[in-house]
């Protein structure tokens, strides 16, 4: 995991350095301005008093440089872990990007939300307070010892190397396990309480219908409960810990002390010596806490991380970069579809697969017209994700005009195929806006073009500001049979050579159907259509009429002439 962390921030190894070399040059300031003090008073005491507005515009000199290092080691390793994170945005985005419709139901989406801000939020600790902090402290405390052996004493030297590292390495070590467990426990709570709210404002109506509120409520109370109990195990034990180490640091102070009074008295340091010596074993503290906080919140910055790269790790790979050297020339008659062999699972609980598509054989000619039929569950929305690759088949092909469909260029798929979804999802913006999230250069002439031929024009006249009216979330100020039409008035814009309209009218009654399939018809020419449908009327339009059964063709019949001619299966 750590090694993962640290790839992301590999093109910044530049300003990390410079950023942990400052952070050292601080330190080490912050050490030597105390120990030029106390030598300074030892000095003085001594009967040899330095000239005080030299030490004075020393000190001074020196607790300026220290600021400008301690701003320059912030700026750097807060830039490089902002930059760092929104890198990691990116990659979680195109994650989800490339998982098929479905599979992220298993997520709810409050809880990818969580991991997409607050566990990568979290990860910042890892590259703006980890990687500095621990070498500084490292160096710093070499450099503290080595700095002793030579000025002091090397028994007073590795006294405080004993304790640095007592600091440093041993106490985080004995409490790591202990923290980690409970940090990610944490972090799955708080993801399961962003769900939990996310849920809960987006079923608001149904909840206040059913009168669940207040089990809602009461469940919300149950999340905080426990991750209050995690995050107080947490402090408790953060306490303990930050405990030791002061208890460890006062001990390595007073070891360094009491060491010193004995070689002094022995005569083997002078008394200079002595106090330069407790004052270094005191000023080391802060390089040392430093590495006890980071180390505190270390156990939940790896939680957030495993929970980032859960959900990066299940997205598929991303599509071969083999498309077809010239993806073959568009028909103007419209997409020739042929499907041969298709067959689809669906990944299952436990990783066993669900079978849900068994063997299609099927051919859509170029402008014709089919409509899927069959019992729910029987495939037909899997279908139509497969036709439009938003799912590619476990088994069999499905060419396009003479092409794998799965070696079109991405671009080239999304201008030549467009799905109209059973649920249609809108966005907060405009009408106009959400219809050209499909086209965005198309003016209003064309918008309004769409948007009459599927019968919508009456009401979007009639609403305040027209093709400028806001939607709100998700669409909820239309009727779900006006955002479906909406929807296939997006896909209209995209004029593709292969529509796939899964229940697209299945919320219209029978006199806007009728008119809405009639203004279609001109809309469809040079376009192979699909309807995935229960309704009568679309079966008027079809050329051919497709029954799917248990995930197989079991019918596949003439549409207008209704001559059955059963294919087998
Ligand atoms: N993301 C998914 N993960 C697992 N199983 C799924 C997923 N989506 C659908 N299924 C299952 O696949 C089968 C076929 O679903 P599909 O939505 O294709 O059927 P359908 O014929 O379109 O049904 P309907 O007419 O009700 O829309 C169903 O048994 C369904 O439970």
């Amino acid at each position: 995991m750590i090694r993962r962390l640290a790839a992301f921030a590999r093109p910044f190894a530049v300003p990390l350095a410079a950023s942990t070399a400052l952070r050292v040059v601080h330190l080490g300031l912050g050490i030597g301005l105390l120990a030029f003090a106390v030598h300074a008073v030892a000095q003085a005491r001594g009967g040899n008093a330095p000239d005080a507005a030299a030490v004075l515009g020393l000190i001074l000199l020196l607790a300026t440089a220290k600021g400008a290092a301690r701003y320059g080691e912030q700026y750097l390793g807060h830039w490089v872990a902002f930059t760092v994170l929104a890198r990691l945005r990116t990659v979680f985005f195109d994650a989800i990007a490339r998982q098929p419709p479905g599979v992220l139901h298993r997520h709810r989406s409050g809880d990818l939300t969580a991991r997409a801000t607050q566990d990568v939020n979290r990860i910042e600790v890892f590259y703006a307070h980890t990687v500095a902090p621990a070498i500084a402290a490292a160096v710093v405390s070499l450099g503290a010892a080595g700095y002793l052996a030579v000025a002091a004493h090397p028994a007073l030297a590795a006294i405080l190397l004993a304790g640095a590292a007592l600091s440093g390495l041993a106490v985080p070590a004995l409490w790591r396990g202990r923290l980690r467990e409970v940090a990610g426990r944490r972090q799955h709570v708080r993801g399961q309480i962003a769900a939990h709210i996310t849920d809960t404002i987006g079923g608001l109506r149904e909840l206040i219908q059913l009168r669940a509120l207040d089990r809602r409520r009461r469940r919300l109370g149950e999340l905080d409960a426990e991750a209050g109990s995690c995050t107080r195990t947490l402090a408790a034990r953060t306490a303990a810990r930050r405990a030791a180490n002061l208890a460890v640091l006062a001990l390595t102070a007073c070891a360094v002390a009491l060491a010193g009074a004995h070689l002094w008295r022995d005569r083997r340091i002078d008394q200079q010596a002595w106090w330069v010596a407790i004052a270094i074993a005191v000023a080391l503290e802060p390089a040392l806490t430093a590495v006890e906080a980071f180390a505190s919140e270390f156990g939940t910055t790896l939680a957030a991380a495993r929970r980032f790269f859960a959900i990066v790790d299940a997205a598929p790979a991303p599509e071969p970069e083999h498309p077809c050297p010239a993806a073959p020339p568009r028909n103007p008659a419209g997409a020739e579809v042929r499907l041969r062999g298709v067959r689809f699972a669906y990944p299952g609980p436990g990783g066993h697969a669900v079978p849900v598509l068994d063997g299609i054989d099927l051919d859509l000619p170029a402008g014709s017209t089919t409509a899927i039929l069959g019992a729910t569950g029987s495939g037909k929305s899997t279908l139509g994700y497969l036709l439009a690759r938003c799912l590619s088949p476990t088994a069999g092909t499905i060419t396009v005009d003479g092409a794998d469909l799965r070696d079109l260029p991405e671009d080239e798929l999304r201008r030549r195929v467009a799905l109209v979804d059973q649920r249609p999802f809108f966005f907060s913006g405009t009408i106009a806006e959400n219809l050209r999230l499909a086209r965005p250069d198309a003016g209003e002439a064309e918008l309004w073009h769409v948007i009459d031929a599927v019968e919508l024009g009456d009401t979007v006249r009639a609403l305040p500001d027209g093709l400028h009216t806001r939607l709100t979330e998700r669409g909820a100020n239309l009727s779900g049979g006006q955002l479906q039409r909406l929807a296939l008035a997006q896909a209209l814009l995209r004029r593709p050579a292969l529509l796939i309209c899964d229940e697209v009218t299945g919320q219209l009654d029978a006199a806007t159907e009728a008119r809405l399939l009639d203004r279609l018809r001109p809309e469809l020419a040079g376009c192979t259509t699909v309807w995935i449908t229960h309704r009568p009327a679309t079966l008027h339009l079809a050329d051919q009429v497709v029954v799917l059964e248990d995930g197989r063709v079991t019918e596949t019949r003439s549409g207008r002439a209704g001559a059955a001619r059963p294919t087998g299966g």
